[in-house]
Formats: C-alpha cells, sequence, structure tokens
C-alpha cells in the first residue's frame, strides 16, 4: 500500500521500525487472506500452517534480494529503474507488465470481494441489491476517493487501518475462544489432504505479497540496511501471525465438509463471512466480523489502486490537472470496474492469476536481480543475503513450482477440493 508509505513520509519524526513493519503488514495483509481458508480447506489445517510457513520463507527472502539489489542504488531508485540497469530492459518491460497486470487484477479482485461483502452487509440491514451493482457502488465510492488526492487516501487508510485491528481482535479474539480443537486437528469428509496443497500455493503467494514496497522503504529509510531488514522480517511475522489466527478462527469454527458448500457458491468473501457469521454467537460480533472484511477489502483496494493509478499517469503522462487525474482515474478504474459488472464471483480466480503475474516480479525477478548484482560488484560489503547462490536457487524454483501450479489447476490437472 503505498499510501501508508506516503503516510509515513509526512511524519518527518516517525521513521520507526513499527512504521515500516506496518507498511508490510498493511500491505500483504488483503484479498489473499480471504482466500486461504476457502483453497486452504482440502489439505486443512496443519498442512495449511506447514505450507505457510514455506512460503513465508520464501517471500521473506526475495524480498531480502530485493533490498540487496536495491541497496546498490540510490535511494529512490524504482523497481523499473532496478531491473533496468541489472537485467537490462527485456525483463523490465516484463516485470513492468507483470506489476501492471497483478494490480489491475486485484483491484477487480477487491470489486469481486468488496461487492460481495457490501452485498451481505446489506442484506444483514434488509436491503437486497445483485451483486454486480453492490460492486459497482463499492468501487465508484472508493474510486472517488483515489481521484480526489493521494491524501484523502492516506488519511482514510489510516483510520480504516485502526479500525481493522479492533474489529479483527473483537471478532476473531472472539471466534478464537470458541474454536473446537478436534475440527481443526482431526477433520471431517474425505480422507485425502496433501495432495490439494498444490492448487492452494499460488493463493499462499499472492497472501504473501508486498514486494513493491520495498524501494518505497529503501528511499523512506534510506540505505540502513539493518532497519530495513528488520521492518521486512516483523512485517511479514505479523502477516503470518494474522493468518494462522484466521486460519484457526475460520477452520476451528466452521467443519471441513462446510466447504464443500462454501466453495460450491463459489467461495467469495461474503460467502465465508456469512457461513462464519452463522457460528458466531452473538449479532454484535457478527458485526464486527462484517465491518472487518469491509475495512480490510476497502483498504487493500485504495493501497492497489492508488499504485496502479501513479504508475498509469507516469506511463501516459497524464498531469496533476483534474483533467490529466480524471483520464488517469478513467484508466485505472474503468476495466476492473467494467469486469465486476460482468463477472461480479471472479474472487478466487482473480487471486490465482495475480499469484501467477507476481511469481515474475515478487520472486524470479528479485532473485536474477541479486544473482546479477553479486557478479556486477563481487566485492562489495553491501547487506548480502546469506545462504549463496543456493537460496537464490530455491527462490527461483519455487516461483516456478507456484505458477506451474496455477497452470495446472487451471487446466483442471491437480485436484482440487469441494
Ligand atoms: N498481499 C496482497 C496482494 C498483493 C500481492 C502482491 C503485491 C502487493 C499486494 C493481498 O493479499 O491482498
Amino acid at each position: 500500500m503505498a499510501n501508508h508509505m506516503n503516510a509515513a513520509k509526512n511524519k518527518v519524526a516517525s521513521k520507526s521500525l513499527l512504521g515500516g513493519a506496518m507498511i508490510i503488514a498493511g500491505t500483504a495483509v488483503g484479498a489473499g487472506m480471504f482466500s486461504l481458508p476457502v483453497v486452504g480447506a482440502g489439505m486443512w489445517f496443519s498442512y495449511s500452517i506447514i505450507m505457510m510457513i514455506g512460503v513465508w520463507f520464501c517471500m521473506l527472502v526475495s524480498g531480502l534480494l530485493l533490498l540487496e539489489t536495491n541497496l546498490h542504488f540510490e535511494p529512490g531508485a524504482s523497481f523499473d529503474t532496478l531491473t533496468r540497469e541489472t537485467l537490462g530492459n527485456f525483463w523490465r518491460i516484463i516485470n513492468g507488465l507483470s506489476i501492471a497486470f497483478v494490480l489491475y487484477i486485484l483491484a477487480y479482485a477487491y470489486i469481486s470481494g468488496g461487492g460481495s461483502i457490501v452485498n451481505h452487509s446489506l442484506e444483514a440491514a434488509g436491503i437486497e441489491l445483485p451483486q454486480s451493482v453492490a460492486g459497482l457502488v463499492f468501487a465508484l465510492g472508493l474510486a472517488f476517493i483515489v481521484f480526489i488526492s493521494t491524501k484523502a487516501v492516506d488519511r482514510i487508510t489510516t483510520i480504516m487501518l485502526g479500525g481493522m485491528v479492533i474489529t479483527f481482535f473483537l471478532a476473531v479474539g472472539n471466534l478464537l475462544i470458541d474454536i473446537d480443537t478436534v475440527k481443526l486437528f482431526k477433520p471431517d469428509g474425505e480422507t485425502s489432504y496433501l495432495p490439494y496443497m498444490l492448487a492452494a500455493l499460488p493463493f499462499g503467494l499472492v497472501s504473501f505479497g508486498y514486494h513493491g514496497n520495498v524501494p518505497s522503504l529503501v528511499k523512506y529509510y534510506g540505505k540502513d540496511p539493518s532497519t530495513i531488514i528488520k521492518a521486512i522480517v516483523l512485517g511479514t511475522v505479523i502477516a503470518f501471525i494474522i493468518y494462522v489466527c484466521w486460519l484457526v478462527a475460520t477452520m476451528g469454527n466452521i467443519p471441513r465438509s462446510g466447504f464443500v458448500d462454501i466453495i460450491a457458491q463459489g467461495g467469495n468473501m461474503g460467502v465465508l463471512v456469512g457461513a462464519l457469521s452463522g457460528v458466531m454467537a452473538s449479532d454484535w460480533l457478527t458485526s464486527m466480523l462484517t465491518v472487518f472484511a469491509n475495512l480490510a477489502v476497502a483498504s487493500s483496494f485504495l493501497g492497489v489502486t492508488l499504485g496502479l493509478f501513479d504508475y498509469l499517469a507516469d506511463l501516459f503522462g497524464f498531469d496533476e490537472s483534474r483533467s490529466g487525474r480524471l483520464k488517469t482515474a478513467t484508466i485505472t478504474f474503468v476495466p476492473p470496474t467494467v469486469l465486476g459488472l460482468l463477472f461480479p464471483n471472479g474472487f478466487l480466480i482473480a487471486i490465482g492469476f495475480a499469484a501467477l503475474a507476481a511469481t515474475i516480479w515478487a520472486a524470479i525477478v528479485p532473485a536474477m536481480m541479486a544473482y546479477k548484482v553479486r557478479q556486477i560488484y563481487p566485492e562489495s560489503d553491501s547487506f548480502t543475503v546469506p545462504g549463496g547462490t543456493l537460496v537464490i536457487a530455491i527462490v527461483i524454483l519455487f516461483g516456478i513450482v507456484t505458477g506451474a501450479c496455477h497452470l495446472l489447476a487451471m487446466a483442471e490437472l491437480l485436484p482440487v477440493y469441494g
């Protein structure tokens, strides 16, 4: 979420470690999180945790490799500059396209998920809308904020983040008290588990995506590797802890067989939150969970579309005037909103495709750049990720395997639960 970055930048005196960690955690925690229990239902709890540890490790290391490269450049160098200078124009273009693709498809995923959750909330208030219209309301409302200014996005996301922390702990805290360990460790339903991990892997990768913020952190802290490393480690650990709580809360309350129904209904955010609401003791806590889900997806939408907005303005050379911003807003918001109207329930499919493109810029490219940079500066005493070329190979392999899993799952060659 670039906006948190800007929020942090404006406060000169607040270059705390926690600020950087929150930027990373804030970007990572988003729509991916809502897909985890649904796509993890097949392998269930223990395997989900094992997978998340592995994905966390690889995505942490790829972020650190990106930092390693970034530290050979002046603070303020963009991702685009890093790829151009290390890997050349071909990879620069591939990288840029994959970033733009992820931002666009995530914007669509958020409209789909946002529409679904807004609809779920409105139903509770007795208002019935087609989901595509709810998606439109969600997108237009938030697009307007991005259109006004970056500052407006900053202010509103800061408020949203505060609200998310409070509602997450109230709602999930209560779900954690009610969990049933039998559900977690002795799941019902069919006896095959492990094979379902393959199709779930891409969703794990998306939920640990934050890499666009690494250059922003370098710009923010300057060449201070130890603080940036701590911020990345802490930020990804916070995200990991939130995901574990979320998996415990969902899988400890909804039986494995219950997910078959959620998946049959498309597995969108509103369906999952609806199923959780069904098992929660009080209406008040149910509202907290719904508010949390609304805020989580809305703040991610603002972060991602602001990034896309700035990227497109730069690419097409649109200026900051009212008409320039209107042009940028049009190319930013119209394609994902139209998709949201045509296919209101593509949430999970979109997250899967985001993963496919993210394997390039959040795993493979950072590893390749670090490899290159070590050849260019063999004597450098700047920060180097430990583990040598082996670690680089592991990250590249992780990216390739995850991308392959997505393609195989799309071709219906992998077992998918439900
Ligand atoms: N991690 C974000 C998505 C994301 C991926 C890659 C980079 C930035 C953001 C989410 O789960 O919603």
